[in-house]
C-alpha cells in the first residue's frame, strides 16, 4: 500500500552569518527512509520535534516533492499522480481544517461529496457510520467556527473518510482534545482498524495514542529509521521489563531472593516492595512471594512506553 525507498527530502535554508552575509546550508529533513506497509496495518510514525515526521508524510501525500528516493502510495507517484492519488487517501492534520469555516458542519460533508464525486450512497454509508461512532449529531449543523477543537476533530476525522479512502494519514490527530475526546477519537480509529478497511498511518507526540491503536511502531530520528517493529520489540532492545509491585504485611524475610527476579525498591514504612520480572511469569513470582510472607495488596506494572521512547530518542 505504502512503499518508499531510500526517501530523502533536503530543504535549504540560509542562515545568518555575521551582520550581512547570508549562507545557504542544507538540512537533510528526511535523509534516506525505507519503509513497506501492507494494507490494513496501523503503523505510529514517531519522532523527536524534528525528526522529519511531518516532511515523510508531506512527501506521502504529494504536498512535497522529495529530493531523492522513491516513494509510492496506492500503486501512484504522489506528486506526478497527486489528483489521482487524493481519491485513495485520507488526511487529517491535527493543525489544520479542510472544512468551510463559516458553513454548518453536514454543508462541509455534502460540499466533499461533489468534490470527490462519490456515490449518494456511499457517502451516505460513511456518514452514519461516522455519525454514530463519533457522536456528530448534535453539531451537525452547527458553523464549523463555532465548534469546539474535540468536536471540530471528529468532523476532521469524517470529512476525511467520506470519499472511502484506501489509506488515512493523521498528524497529532489527538493535539490539544481533552480526555473525553481523546478517547472518542481513539476508539473511533480503533474500530477503523480493526475493521481493516483503511490502513492507518499516525504521527503523534502522545505515545497513548500509539499504545492504544497501533501494533507497529516506526521511530525516526534526524531522517532516519532508528526502530521498525512492534513496541514490545523495543522494550525487549531496551531490556524493559515487567514489575510486580506488592504491599507486605510484614518486612520480607533477611536475605529472601524472589527467583527469577531483581528486588529493585522497598519502602519500609509500607513495607512496600518491587520486583523487576526478568524472564519469570507474574503467577510464578506471586507464588514463590506469597510462600514466602503474607502480602495484602499487589500488582503487576507494564514497562512504560514514554520511558522506553525517551531512551531510544536519547541514545
Ligand atoms: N519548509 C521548510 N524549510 C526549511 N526547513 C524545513 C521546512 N520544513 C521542515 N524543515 C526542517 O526539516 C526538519 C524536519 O522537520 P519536520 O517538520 O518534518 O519535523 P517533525 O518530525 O514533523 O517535527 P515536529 O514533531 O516538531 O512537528 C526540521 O529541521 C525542520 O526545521
Amino acid at each position: 500500500m505504502i512503499r518508499t525507498k531510500d526517501l530523502r527530502k533536503d530543504f535549504d535554508v540560509r542562515v545568518k552569518r555575521g551582520r550581512f552575509r547570508r549562507e545557504k546550508r542544507t538540512v537533510p529533513a528526511v535523509a534516506g527512509v525505507t519503509l513497506t506497509i501492507e494494507p490494513g496495518e496501523m503503523v505510529g510514525y514517531i519522532g523527536p520535534n524534528g525528526a522529519g515526521k511531518s516532511t515523510t508524510l508531506k512527501m506521502l501525500t504529494g504536498v512535497l516533492s522529495p529530493s531523492g528516493g522513491e516513494v509510492e502510495v496506492c500503486g501512484l507517484r504522489p506528486v506526478p499522480q497527486r489528483t489521482k492519488l487524493a481519491l485513495g487517501i485520507g488526511v487529517v492534520f491535527g493543525q489544520r481544517s479542510q472544512l468551510w469555516w463559516d458553513l454548518p458542519l453536514h454543508e462541509s460533508f455534502t460540499l466533499l461529496r461533489h468534490i470527490y464525486r462519490v456515490p449518494a450512497a456511499e457517502h451516505l454509508a460513511w456518514l452514519r457510520r461516522c455519525r454514530e461512532l463519533l457522536d456528530l449529531d448534535d453539531f451537525l449543523d452547527t458553523p464549523v467556527r463555532q465548534l469546539s477543537l474535540g468536536q471540530r476533530m471528529r468532523g476532521e476525522l469524517t470529512a476525511a473518510l467520506l470519499h472511502g479512502p484506501r489509506v488515512l494519514f493523521l498528524d497529532e490527530p489527538t493535539i490539544g482534545l481533552d480526555v473525553v475526546s481523546k478517547q472518542a477519537v481513539r476508539s473511533f480509529l480503533a474500530e477503523l482498524g480493526a475493521s481493516g478497511d483503511v490502513t492507518l498511518v499516525l504521527t503523534t507526540h502522545d505515545l497513548a495514542d500509539i499504545e492504544r491503536l497501533c501494533e507497529r511502531l516506526v521511530v525516526i530520528d534526524h531522517g532516519r529509521v532508528v526502530h521498525d517493529g512492534t513496541i514490545e520489540a523495543l522494550h525487549a532492545r531496551y531490556g524493559s521489563r515487567r514489575s510486580l509491585v506488592a504491599d507486605l504485611s510484614s518486612p520480607l524475610p533477611e536475605g529472601f531472593v524472589l527467583p527469577g527476579t531483581t528486588l529493585v525498591g522497598v519502602e519500609a514504612d509500607r513495607h512496600r516492595v518491587t520486583f523487576a520480572l526478568d524472564g519469570v511469569t507474574a503467577g510464578a513470582a506471586v507464588a514463590g512471594l506469597v510462600a514466602a510472607v503474607p502480602i495484602r495488596d499487589l500488582s503487576v506494572v507494564e514497562p512504560d512506553i514514554e520511558d522506553v521512547v525517551a531512551r531510544l530518542y536519547k541514545a
